[in-house]
Order: C-alpha cells, then sequence, then structure tokens
C-alpha cells in the first residue's frame, strides 16, 4: 500500500495514522500550502479536518466491499473519489451519512468522524446527521412539487415555519445553486418541468438549503449533457467556498478540473493513494494508480 494511502494530502505531517480506534483522529488542524486543482483562493491557508475514516471496512454479507480505508478530508476543499466500476466509491460516500444503515446486507467496521464525532456511535442521529452531510444523486430527482416546495423541503421538516424566513432560505439555496434568475419568476412550477440540468441544481439546492457542512455527489454530471454538465462543474468549484464537496466520478477530465484532492481506490475497496490532485494526475506513486488513470485498466 502507498504511503499516500493515509495522509491528508494537504500536510506532509499527518502522514502517520492516528492510533486506537475510539479516538478522534489528531492533527485535525492542518496547514496547507499546496498546489491544487481548481481555485488558486483555497490553495493556501487552514484546513480543518472535516470528515475522517480510520480502518474503515465496509460488508455487504459476506462480500467486502471497503477494505481497511484511512482517510483525512479537509474542509472546504473538493475532494474527488475515482477507481473503477465496483470498487467502493459509492459505498464511501454512502458510509459517510450512514445512508448504508439503509441496506441491510450492509456492516461497517472500525470508525469513521464527522469533525471529531465518530458517526456510528449511539448517540447520533442519522436524520440529524444527514442534515449535516446532505447528498446529491448521480439522476436528478427533484420530488413531484413546485420548486419552491422542493427547496424548502427539508427546512419545514427541520421547524422552519415562518413564510419570510423560507421565503429568504428559498432564494440564498437557488442563488447558492445557481438557479435563481431561471425560476424565480416561476417558483410554482413543478420542479419535474425542468430540465435535466436545472434538475440537478434544484437538488443541490434543496441540499444545501438546510445549511450543511459537507455536500456529498455521486456522479452527479453523469445523467447530464456537456453543457449541463459544465455549469454543475463551475458551480462545484462555487459551492466549496462555503460547504465541503466528496464527489465519485468515473470521468477522469473531471476529477482533474474540479478536484483539489483526489482519491484513488481500486478492486477490492481498497485506497491505493490519496493526494494531492495535480500530484494524482501527474506523478502518482502507485503504478496501479498510474495505469488506471492512463487507461491501461478500469
Ligand atoms: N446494496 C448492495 N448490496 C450488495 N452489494 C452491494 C450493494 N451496493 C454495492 N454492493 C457491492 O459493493 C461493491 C462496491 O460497490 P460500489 O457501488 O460502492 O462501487 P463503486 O465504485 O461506486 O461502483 P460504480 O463505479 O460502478 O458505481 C460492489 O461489489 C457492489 O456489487
Amino acid at each position: 500500500m502507498s504511503k499516500h494511502t493515509t495522509h491528508n494530502p494537504t500536510d506532509e505531517s499527518t502522514a502517520e495514522a492516528t492510533s486506537g480506534s475510539n479516538s478522534p483522529p489528531e492533527n485535525a488542524l492542518i496547514e496547507t500550502d499546496v498546489t491544487v486543482g481548481s481555485d488558486s483562493s483555497r490553495t493556501t491557508g487552514r484546513a480543518d479536518t472535516i470528515v475522517s475514516a480510520e480502518g474503515l471496512d465496509v460488508y455487504y454479507d459476506d462480500d467486502q466491499a471497503l477494505t481497511d480505508v484511512t482517510i483525512e478530508i479537509p474542509e472546504h476543499r473538493v475532494t474527488a473519489m475515482i477507481g473503477p466500476s465496483g470498487c467502493g466509491k459509492s459505498t464511501f460516500l454512502r458510509s459517510i451519512n450512514r445512508m448504508n444503515d439503509r441496506i441491510p446486507a450492509a456492516r461497517i467496521d472500525g470508525d469513521l468522524y464527522f469533525r471529531e464525532k465518530n458517526v456510528y456511535d449511539d448517540d447520533v442521529d442519522p436524520v440529524a446527521l444527514r442534515r449535516k452531510i446532505g447528498q446529491v444523486f448521480q439522476s436528478p430527482n427533484p420530488f413531484p412539487k413546485s420548486i419552491y416546495d422542493n427547496v424548502a423541503y427539508g427546512l419545514r421538516i427541520q421547524g422552519t415555519a415562518d413564510e419570510v424566513d423560507l421565503d429568504a432560505a428559498v432564494e440564498r439555496a437557488l442563488r447558492g445553486a445557481a438557479l435563481w434568475d431561471e425560476v424565480k419568476d416561476q417558483l410554482d412550477s413543478s420542479g419535474l418541468d425542468l430540465s435535466g440540468g436545472q434538475q440537478q441544481r434544484l437538488c443541490i439546492a434543496r441540499a444545501i438549503a438546510p445549511d450543511p457542512e459537507v455536500l456529498l455527489m455521486d456522479e452527479p454530471t453523469s445523467a447530464l449533457d456537456p453543457v449541463a454538465a459544465s455549469k454543475i462543474e463551475d458551480l462545484i468549484a462555487d459551492l466549496a467556498e462555503e460547504y465541503t464537496v466528496i464527489i465519485v466520478t468515473h470521468n477522469m477530465q473531471q476529477a482533474a478540473r474540479i478536484s483539489d484532492n483526489t482519491a484513488v481506490f481500486l478492486t477490492g475497496g481498497t485506497l491505493v493513494e490519496y493526494d494531492d490532485t495535480a500530484t494524482i494526475f501527474e506523478n502518482p506513486a502507485d503504478d496501479r494508480v498510474e495505469d488506471y488513470i492512463t487507461g491501461k485498466f478500469g
């Protein structure tokens, strides 16, 4: 396994994995000074670790989907998960906000922290966790409701009843998803009447409306045409100013374009290399990663 497997790519000093399965990861505050892929304003400064895994194994019944994954993901960055089909990328994403809880066959060993809290502790409410860690899926999946009600959905569940507050929050989320100008005059129209790219931005608005800290995106552009995909890519860079974005993508050019850091999973669910995106694509440490990136397999 590569030495890069366990480190936070923002700081070589975190290369050693922390020990003790019940303790939060050390070195939570990390100095960064790295060259990264997407946005020069995020290339320097401090980055807290916001999500981390230590020795994470995930099984579906007897089949192991993730093997001993240790990783520290910094906040306000775009972190891409890449690797061939079936290597466990989506499983890892679903582990972060406990969406795997909904799969009866899924079983987890090891530790997964959101900030310094193990999300699998008994006192963690998965619904509350998912408010902090929102998710956007591969195919746009607006509810069969108005644009307004789609975005207001999570806020109403959270108990925001005041119409003025709701109006402001809906506008803020739609602006954050770069959709406001296109829909501000049709907020009562069905979300299903929007184009595919607009629907996906509506889903992003719905995900950010409750003001999460992390946005998980599972191949968010793979069902979209290139123009719509490009808009979402631009949006992702903006979203990382306010949120931490963790994105699964099959599109290596996309990972190279939009992410600051890249984690490469390979068959068997192992994280074989994790580093800043430029290093992964230009000078990977692991020959298997080089082979994957240059298209020799996967
Ligand atoms: N609900 C499930 N029940 C049983 N096995 C599953 C389930 N979901 C995933 N798996 C298995 O876990 C392994 C990892 O799957 P996962 O979807 O996480 O990989 P992936 O890298 O995201 O794949 P892809 O790129 O094709 O989406 C695969 O062998 C898959 O068949």
